[in-house]
């Protein structure tokens, strides 16, 4: 059986007034596809060309400081930081900016990395963070209009923290060619945006158990529903495994944006649950989901977020 392709769908900002009747179409096509299967290819200009090239540019030079250095990248918060050096993903290595889209986060992280100063770093990340940012607050638009949720998605919205993660994947050596980026996983996040530099190698498990390989487009988007969405959404929205195998002799960097809720208890929408959807997941705070993440028992679990707090 051939797998699906997934929906690429068109985020031009000039196409997105509100309740427009292109607004509308684009709303149908996204929810179909995070419903489907928890992931979307968006088509999005709010990243100028320039901007582009631009934060690709400063990725390898962060990646191109010493080991030791990145090391300083260590955040408490499980998934945060620096991550790395890992025996079972050896072509992986990432870093993260919490609060990326806040002047402080970003100012924060630069001067870890760069104690001289980087000004053009902050700038690329800081312009690079926001834009995502607001593809993420049209998605929310578009979520809370479909199931009439508005209070509750203007709050998830207010309690948004916006980790930006660079991530590089080197290529296996011809002879090693254990081919592994990432493991098959699903995201800790509520949601992840993911630019690439179009090299090939992210993969979507559909919920039939088929494995699509994501082809690279320019100015595209991965939207990605984490555990959390779809613990909040009572499973209407899917969270996908995925995972990424390198292909070919060029290294992958990827820029993943992940949001995370703080202070404020991810509750399900009254909306949401009703005879034909009782209430599948209790309520819980998305920072202590995050420590159960790297318990030994959430470490072992197939489908942590249930394990966590599924109804049974
Ligand atoms: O780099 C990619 O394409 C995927 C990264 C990813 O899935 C993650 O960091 O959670
Ligand atoms: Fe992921």
């Amino acid at each position: 059986m051939t797998p699906p392709k997934l929906s690429v769908i068109d985020f031009s900002l000039k196409n997105l007034t509100p309740n427009s009747s292109s607004w509308i179409t684009t709303c149908n096509e996204a929810m179909h596809a995070l419903e489907k299967h928890g992931v979307f290819i968006a088509k999005y200009d709010g990243v100028s060309q320039e901007l582009d090239d631009a934060i690709f540019l400063a990725s390898r030079d962060l990646f191109d400081l010493p080991t030791e250095v990145k090391l300083l990248n260590t955040i408490d918060t499980p998934y945060h930081g620096y991550t790395g050096q890992i025996p079972s993903m050896p072509l992986f290595e990432s870093l993260g900016i919490e609060n990326a889209t806040t002047t402080e986060g970003v100012e924060f992280f630069t001067k870890l990395m760069w104690p001289c100063g980087n000004e053009s770093f902050g700038k690329r990340a800081l312009m690079f963070s926001k834009a995502v940012e607001e593809l993420y607050q049209i998605v929310m638009r578009m979520i809370e209009k479909s199931y009439g949720i508005e209070e509750q998605c203007e709050r998830l919205l207010g309690s948004s923290a916006q980790n930006l993660r660079f991530i590089k994947y080197l290529c296996p050596k011809e002879d090693e060619g254990n081919p592994l980026g990432i493991l098959p996983h699903t995201d800790i996040s509520f949601m992840k945006i993911l630019h690439d530099q179009q090299v090939k190698g992210l993969q979507i498990k559909t919920k039939e158990g088929q494995w699509i390989e994501v082809d690279p487009l320019p100015s595209s988007f991965i939207v990605l529903a984490g555990d959390v969405c779809m613990a909040w959404s009572n499973g209407r929205i899917h969270a996908p495994y995925h995972r990424v195998i390198m292909q070919g002799n060029q290294e992958r960097y990827s820029l993943g944006q992940f949001t995370f809720i703080k202070g404020l208890n991810i509750q399900i929408p009254q909306k949401l649950i009703d005879e034909d959807h009782p209430q599948r997941f209790k309520d819980f705070d998305h920072y202590k989901y995050l420590y159960y993440r790297i318990t030994s028992e959430g470490m072992k679990s197939e489908f942590p977020i249930k394990s966590y707090c599924e109804i049974n």
